[in-house]
């Protein structure tokens, strides 16, 4: 039923109806002959029939529901803060410390297992509604950063799986506990005059006869306080901060006691366009700027605020949400981009938010070259109920992309989605295989595939430009996911691919837990570089 409701409330992608019309179902036995002559024979031939390697052969898993057990709530522990230690500035610039002390404040909840259904949050295109999805185990204590080796990463996610698959419903938890465990009581030895548990009331807190006291006194309860967890919004400005109280820094210092005028307008155009901000959103500023207080007193909260105007106004067209149009089955995503991106990790978030809502996902390990991606991707499928398919080591990509389509097809799958090997944008022959990919697929579905996402990494600066130039040419980049906006961010860049490429941005990572992205929103993003609170 969930189903059949998000069907009906989708909007379609990109294409009209009218448009798929026109390009009819093509001739399945024809191009399955060309798309075989594309590949080489031996990817299809050898690499397929490979069941003896656990990891090698196709694998195709059902799909374990929509949520149940696939998510495991564990709390991150965020370092206890303690809360209202320091004042905004006059900028009203938040400093980091008390994006903590904010977080402190709140009392932290434990995040239910399940995930919700009928939740599409930035995904879904009908209503623009965000609804956020209450599903969270955080990798924060077991992965370990950008650094990690790959390896570390499997360890961690395999461990969390494993936890989740032995435990059992909170309910059973219990019993399971009060069955095979012993109370104090038991295991002490010591005599207790306390009724027995069949009498309702447990033995490890003994009952004693009117008149008697126990010797020790009543423990204190011990004050628990609970770990504050940082909002994503709080997490996007810590992770910003750097950014901003770098340029609200030098803003304030510029205009201090100086009237806005010519030069005053060049340093300030300097300044922004050293923030990554490009030139073009540079201009906006102060020419918006300059048209409301030339020749008069600029504080720097001016600034800031007419800073962050001007880049919601850049941002706003391109925060969209991704579109899936559940005409073609499967909607195919393919997730591109540089190294250490966080493709992988990217498409484990984005298949728990679909499966969560009651899709029927299919995860592929394009991703050939590492035996760790391909294992962590299948783990991202155990963890999300998605489907799994992958290959041997060293495989042709562009053949498992073939098959995976071909089996998401017989499935029924809603959507599939394809990881590829992290490239650098100047390696012209990873380059053609990505091309090669894409033109497999395209060949099954002449609108295959539907959604080329490309993740950039929020570390990087100017290089992140290059990267969707070549990327966009390459494979056809129709949408952009930025990861690791929680770290140290350089989030300036992604305004100016923003006012440059016009690509719609769809989410942002926040961290490295299964429900650490959150659909783009541009006011969000320029207060956070801007600096200001919400
Ligand atoms: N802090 C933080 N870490 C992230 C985020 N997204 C991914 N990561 C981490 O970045 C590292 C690389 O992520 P992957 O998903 O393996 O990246 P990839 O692009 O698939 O990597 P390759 O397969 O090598 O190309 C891992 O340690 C992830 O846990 C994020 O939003 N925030």
């Amino acid at each position: 039923m969930a189903l059949s409701f998000i069907k009906r409330v989708f909007t379609f992608g990109d294409k009209p109806v009218e448009d798929q019309a026109a390009h009819p179902a093509p001739d399945r036995a024809a191009d399955a002959a060309a798309v075989q002559a594309e590949l080489e024979p031996k990817s299809r031939d050898e690499d397929l029939p490979l069941a003896a390697d656990p990891v090698a052969a196709v694998e195709i898993e059902t799909a374990g529901g929509p949520s149940g057990d696939v998510v495991e709530a564990v709390e991150e522990e965020p370092a206890a803060i303690l809360p209202g230690v320091e004042e905004t500035s006059d900028l009203g610039v938040v400093p980091l410390s008390l994006l903590e002390a904010e977080a402190a404040a709140e009392t932290a909840r434990v995040e239910g297992a399940d995930l919700p259904p009928s939740a599409l949050p930035g995904i879904s295109p009908s209503g623009g509604e965000i609804t956020d999805v209450p599903a969270s185990t955080p990798f924060a204590e077991s992965a370990k950063g950008d650094e990690a080796p790959a390896q570390d990463v499997v360890s961690a996610l395999r461990q969390d799986v494993s936890n989740d698959s032995i435990s059992p419903p909170e309910g059973e938890m219990t019993g399971r506990t009060e069955e095979g465990g012993s109370t104090p009581a038991e295991t002490s030895g010591e005599p207790t005059n306390a009724p027995s548990e069949s009498e309702g009331v447990s033995p490890a807190t003994p009952v004693l006869p009117k008149g008697f006291s126990t010797a020790k006194p009543e423990a204190e309860p011990v004050a628990v306080v609970a770990p504050a967890k940082l909002t994503w919004f709080q997490r996007l400005r810590a992770g910003l901060a750097r950014t901003s109280s770098q340029l609200t820094g030098q803003i304030s210092a510029l205009f201090t006691k100086r009237k806005l005028d010519e030069q005053t307008l060049e340093e300030l155009e300097d300044l922004l366009i050293q923030a990554d901000l490009g030139v073009e959103t540079a201009m906006r500023i102060t020419d918006t700027l300059s048209s409301e207080r030339y020749g008069k007193d600029v504080t720097g909260e001016d600034v800031s605020r007419i800073m962050s105007a001007e880049i919601t106004k850049v941002l706003t067209p391109v925060a969209k949400p991704l579109q899936l149009d559940l005409d073609h089955k499967p909607h195919v995503i393919l997730v591109v981009g540089v190294n250490g991106t966080g493709k992988t990790t990217t498409i484990g978030k984005l298949a728990a938010k679909l499966s969560g809502s009651g899709l029927k996902v299919m995860l592929a390990a394009g991703d050939t070259f590492r035996a760790a991606a391909i294992e962590q991707l299948k783990i991202w499928a155990d963890r999300t109920g998605s489907q799994f398919i992958g290959t041997k080591l060293g495989a042709d990509a562009a053949g498992l992309a073939y098959d995976a389509f071909e089996q998401a097809r017989a499935n029924k799958s809603d959507v599939l989605i394809i990881d590829t090997a992290g490239r650098l944008q100047n390696r012209t022959e990873l380059m053609a295989e990505l091309e090669k990919i894409v033109r497999v697929l395209n060949k099954l579905d002449p609108d295959a595939p539907h959604t080329v996402l490309q993740t950039l990494d929020a570390t990087t600066g100017q290089n992140a430009m290059n990267q969707v130039e070549i990327f966009r040419n390459v494979a056809g980049v129709s949408g952009l996911i930025m990861t690791k906006l929680d770290g140290t961010a350089r989030g300036g860049i992604l305004v100016a691919i923003a006012a440059k490429h016009k690509l719609p941005v769809y989410f942002i990572g926040v961290g490295e837990g299964v429900d650490d992205l959150e659909p783009f929103e541009a006011k969000d993003f320029a207060h956070a570089i801007a600096g200001l609170t919400h």
